[in-house]
């Protein structure tokens, strides 16, 4: 059985389709991108697997996560598969962390919650997981506010917190599109190797092909709320079929060419 099974999913405001009847499974430690232009209905995706679609918005078709209906089940056995089975991490970190609460006890809610961790062991395991994201300075991060930090630290706290359940499946929503260059290219090797280093499943949500090039192996081509291709993300490079993911790749050329006429300058 799959870890993810997303089979017609249609995402509708009223009379506006926005998902429009996609499909697409995850199995364990599966990398998977969701690669797309702003608007192409990738965030409600993740939003809507997770059982977290804001409110006017409506979900038909299929999605089960770890066996769990999320469409049909109860807002009880949602909750149940989020955090143990399934955690997001969102472009801004600011979305997913309290301003007004330490990191430090942000970190330490869902190890207290889900793995029923107190005392010494829970402040042992909040440190663990803020070095494990190489935070080294446990002491000063743990004790900081949100706006006290980096946004590069701000989003490896964001995704310490994400992990402290252990999940089995990471959804990564643009985790670096608000960070600058070289934090973003950290952040991407911090996922990648937490990844493989728990055996974690990855949703990998994107508009940047090459970012998304780096950490996952299979990708849907998303546009206009549908999966116009699908298929290892090699193949899609070296041989786009559909329009869209040729003007992916042909932006990503011409990027890398500019790049390159430029070192050479
Ligand atoms: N709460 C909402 N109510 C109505 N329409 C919405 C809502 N949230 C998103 N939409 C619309 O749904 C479409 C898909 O949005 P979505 O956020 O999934 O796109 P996206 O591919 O993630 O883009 P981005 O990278 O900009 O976040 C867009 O046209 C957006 O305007």
């Amino acid at each position: 059985m799959s870890l993810l099974t997303v089979s017609g999913l249609t995402v509708r405001s009223g009379g506006t389709t926005l998902v429009d009847d996609i499909s697409f499974t995850v199995a364990q430690g599966d990398r998977v991108g969701l690669i797309g232009e702003s608007g192409s209905g990738k965030s409600l995706t993740a939003l809507a697997v997770t059982g977290l679609l804001p409110p006017g918005l409506t979900a038909t078709g299929e999605v089960r996560l770890d066996g769990v209906d999320m469409i049909g089940g109860t807002e009880r056995q949602r909750t149940a598969v989020r955090g143990p089975v399934a955690a997001i991490v969102f472009q801004e970190p600011l979305t997913a962390l309290n301003p007004l609460m330490r990191a430090g006890r942000q970190i330490a809610e869902p190890l207290r919650r889900v793995r029923g961790l107190r005392g010494p062991v829970l402040r042992e395991a909040v440190h663990g997981a803020l070095r494990e994201v190489l935070l080294d300075d446990t002491d000063r991060i743990a004790r900081s506010y949100p706006h006290q930090l980096s946004g590069g630290q701000r989003q490896r706290v964001a995704i310490a917190m994400a992990l402290a359940c252990r999940p089995r499946l990471l959804i990564a929503d643009e985790p670096t599109t608000a960070l600058d260059v070289t934090v973003q290219a950290e952040i991407l090797d911090l996922l990648d190797r937490l990844a493989t280093a728990h055996g974690t499943a990855l949703v990998f949500i994107t508009h940047d092909l090459p970012v998304a090039a780096r950490v996952i192996r299979d990708t849907h081509v998303m546009r206009g709320g549908r999966i116009v291709e699908s298929g290892p993300i090699s193949s899609l490079i070296a041989g786009p079929a559909h329009p869209y993911t040729r003007t992916l790749v042909d932006s990503a050329r011409r990027f890398d060419a500019a790049l390159e006429r430029t070192a050479r300058d």
